[in-house]
């Protein structure tokens, strides 16, 4: 006889599977209420920090740059307040100086970090950093050799080596350097002579190159700040490899008017992840056909979770589908609010424990940025979801534009959901669309393989809508061929299933691939239910349909049937599901 499938969950959480297997009405973990800016408690975080402590503290590593102080302010009296606010390392990079005021510069500045015993480093100059008798140096791959200033400086001498590529990584572990600077990560306008940005993907790639042979401590640079600190700490992560150590900054410190608070507040957010982070793949459900009946199952309960706690979705989306994104909400028994004002973000992060945030850019401007920023920090803070949907990405350069730095600058997003074309252009690849339509349908293995780059690129949820529906969390990937072509013939089909998709994160983020996966089954098997005609199990009534607007109508009243159903914890309808793991 077959044995039963024990649990759609690998070995960690063995426990809670089975018990879910035992009750399969049961809700699952869902967020507690919590606290301001605390994520929930349970399950625990893979780690509580994300940055590894070496002997040298590298967490907030300062560089300066006299050139970028505000008028009035001295390097002295900068350097001073951002130690007081939690820097740990000062590397005195001042390229316009001549050898003798250099020497002055630094001796005042080793006073001060001598005060607060933070090591202070000389970038390049190794005759500066013996004039003054301070801690080391910072090299780059034009400066003098490391044997050399190994050699000159002595062994207790800190020396840390600038990394831009594999192969320095490889240079760079065959030395006895005390740690390496990676970047650039991003674009940074204070090296305007760096090589290309590595983004933290690139990061990650470099960290596990050297894992097996010198796992060096490492900091990331170049284009860091305060909005994205968090996400580019999490996303440089590797998954088996030591982390960077810390993050260094120049403009984000040396241009403030208050440094201390700065190095405070980019200090605090370096070491905390974006809460709910992606669970590392030991820790995720199995999906594979043998666990579909609890995979399923997960799902129902999953909506009926939705139900129960009628999650605040917060949509910042265009014009033309807000209607329809509402009406999609309130039927899966969220709670909608349409409101794109900066100063309210915070408020609606904070109201509920159960929300998320929706950010559409259908009818988006430049100027909607400082929004989309403050959206994703204030629900990054907040532990909440984020659900991002490019829409028209590959239309316009602004666009594209907007894309680039929503995903380089402006912080976390949990999900990424869009069409073909949209997500292609996510993926870089230079697609032109006509308008906010897909482009046309592409090979499936290809568009797999994109999904999920992407997915394993940004560390978090991608999802490619169109026919065959691809979502992939870069480990596990589904592909769900629910759904009907009526959908694409109404405006919106796609923005409202963001809705959906952020009212299940709100409520179930542990797994976050199981949860956008309830919320399209249910959407798609609604519309397939609208079409065929189902008797309804409020009226009795049997209505199929076959034409757009009357399609509108009874998709919206099959999506509320079917998130009923899941209330009442009946899981007939998930009959319909047509799935495959890859
Ligand atoms: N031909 C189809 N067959 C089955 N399902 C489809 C089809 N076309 C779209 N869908 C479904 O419709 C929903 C929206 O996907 P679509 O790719 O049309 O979104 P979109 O282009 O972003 O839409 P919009 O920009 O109008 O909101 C998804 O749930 C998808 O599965
Ligand atoms: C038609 C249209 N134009 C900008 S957004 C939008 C809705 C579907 O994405």
């Amino acid at each position: 006889m077959e044995s039963e499938p024990v649990s759609p969950i690998s070995e960690p959480d063995m426990a809670t599977s089975i018990a879910m297997a035992m009750a399969p009405s049961s809700v699952p973990s869902t967020p507690p209420p919590q606290p301001h800016r605390q994520p929930p408690s349970s399950p625990p975080l893979p780690t509580p920090t994300i940055l590894n402590s070496p002997p040298i503290d590298l967490s907030l590593y300062l560089v300066t740059s006299s050139s970028l102080l505000p008028p009035g302010r001295t390097l002295e009296a900068t350097v001073e307040a951002a130690i007081k606010g939690g820097v740990t390392v000062v590397q005195l990079r001042e390229k316009a100086l001549d050898t003798r005021p250099f020497i002055d510069l630094a001796r005042r500045i080793h006073a001060i970090t001598k005060s607060y015993d933070v090591p202070l480093l000389i970038n390049d100059r190794v005759d500066v950093a013996l004039a003054v008798g301070c801690e080391g140096v910072h090299i780059g791959w034009d400066d003098m050799d490391y044997e050399t200033a190994r050699r000159l400086l002595g062994p207790t001498a800190i020396i840390g080596l600038s990394v831009s590529s594999l192969e320095q990584a490889s240079l760079a572990a065959a030395t006895t350097c005390d740690y390496i600077g990676v970047g650039p990560v991003l674009p940074t306008p204070t090296k305007p002579d760096a090589s290309s940005p590595l983004f933290p993907s690139g990061v990650r790639d470099i960290l596990a190159s050297i894992s097996n042979t010198r796992p060096l401590p490492a900091v990331a640079i170049g284009g860091i700040s305060a909005t994205n600190v968090q996400s580019i700490v999490y996303k440089s992560r590797p998954h088996a490899a030591t982390p960077i150590s810390g993050i260094a900054v120049v403009s984000a410190i040396i241009a403030s008017d208050d440094p201390e608070s700065a190095s405070s507040d980019l200090l605090t957010r370096s070491r905390n992840p974006p809460p709910w982070a992606h669970p590392p793949p030991s820790q995720t459900r199995i999906f594979t056909d043998f666990y579909l009946p609890l995979i399923l199952s997960h799902a129902v309960t999953t909506i009926r979770t939705i139900k129960e706690h009628k999650p605040l979705v917060h949509h910042i989306t265009n014009a033309v589908v807000k209607p329809i994104s509402a009406n999609v909400t309130l039927a899966v028994g969220g709670s909608p609010i349409m409101s794109d004002v900066i100063d309210e973000v915070a408020s609606l992060a904070n109201i509920s424990p159960y929300s998320g945030c929706l950010i559409n850019m259908g009818t988006s401007t430049p100027a909607d940025k400082a929004l989309y920023a403050a959206a994703i920090s204030e629900n990054n803070q907040a532990g909440k979801p984020v659900v991002f949907d490019p829409v028209g990405a590959g239309a316009t350069g602004m666009r594209r534009d907007i894309v680039t730095w929503m995903l380089r600058e402006a912080g976390y997003v949990d999900v990424i959901k869009g069409n073909e074309g949209e997500i292609r252009t996510v993926a870089g690849q230079g697609v032109q669309m006509k308008g906010v339509d897909s482009t046309e349908a592409g090979n499936l293995e290809e568009m797999v393989a994109v999904v999920q780059e992407v997915a394993n690129r940004e560390r978090n949820i991608v999802i490619l809508t169109g026919p065959v529906d691809i979502l992939s969390d870069g480990t596990r990937t589904v592909l769900v061929r629910n759904g009907h072509p009526l959908q694409g013939l109404i405006t919106g089909a796609g923005c409202a299933l963001g809705s959906v998709l952020c009212a299940a994160l709100a409520v179930s983020r542990e797994d976050k691939l199981s949860s956008c996966l309830a919320g399209i089954l249910a959407y798609n098997i609604a519309a397939e239910r609208a079409v065929a005609g189902s008797r309804s199990t409020i009226t009795g009534d049997v209505k199929g349909t076959r034409r757009p607007g009357s399609f509108a109508a009874a998709f919206l009243d099959e999506l509320y049937e079917v998130t009923e159903m899941c209330l009442r914890g009946e899981e007939t309808w998930t009959g319909a599901v047509n799935l495959e793991f890859r």
